[in-house]
């Protein structure tokens, strides 16, 4: 009997994340250390919950995680990437602050980057092309 390949176990999950510009600058986190993809860079987000829209999980996500209020706008980058635990399809919005200030509930650290700086970070593997398209267009 053939084993199943490991592809078809591994959850999906649909992966909500803020692009916040403010003033040449964007909001970077740092992932918890003991969570998967451990002090990764990432845009702040989380997994959409059953019954959620992109909107309502990012405005929770945001306020779980930073304390502030947000409006996402349009859509900027969708991908779909595979790591050794999960499948993540990552849609990454827009993303306006309405209510500060930001604060570091849930991460390691959170930073607000240029586009310059962009290589002095790891982030994680799904980010690198929005990565690029950032570091061309900001
Ligand atoms: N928030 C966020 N997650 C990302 C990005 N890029 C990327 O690959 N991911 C991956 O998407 C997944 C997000 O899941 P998570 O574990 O942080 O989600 P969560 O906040 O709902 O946490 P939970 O699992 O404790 O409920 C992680 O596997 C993370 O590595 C990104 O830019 N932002």
């Amino acid at each position: 009997m053939t084993h199943s390949d490991p592809m078809d176990t591994k959850k999906i999950f649909n992966i909500v994340a803020a692009f916040i510009y403010e003033q040449n600058r964007f909001l970077i986190c740092q992932r918890p250390k003991t969570k998967a993809r451990a002090l990764l860079w990432e845009f702040a987000g989380g997994k959409v919950e059953q019954g959620e829209s992109h909107i309502q999980a990012l405005k929770r996500e945001c306020m779980e995680e930073l304390a502030i209020e947000v409006e996402p706008s349009g859509l900027f980058y969708q991908n779909s990437h595979e790591y050794e635990d999960i499948i993540v399809n990552l849609f990454i919005y827009h993303t306006k602050i309405i209510k500060g200030p930001v604060q570091k509930l849930e991460h390691e650290d959170i930073r607000w980057i240029s586009s310059e700086e962009i290589d002095n970070y790891a982030f994680c593997p799904a980010d690198k092309e929005v990565l690029e398209i950032i570091k061309q267009n900001y």
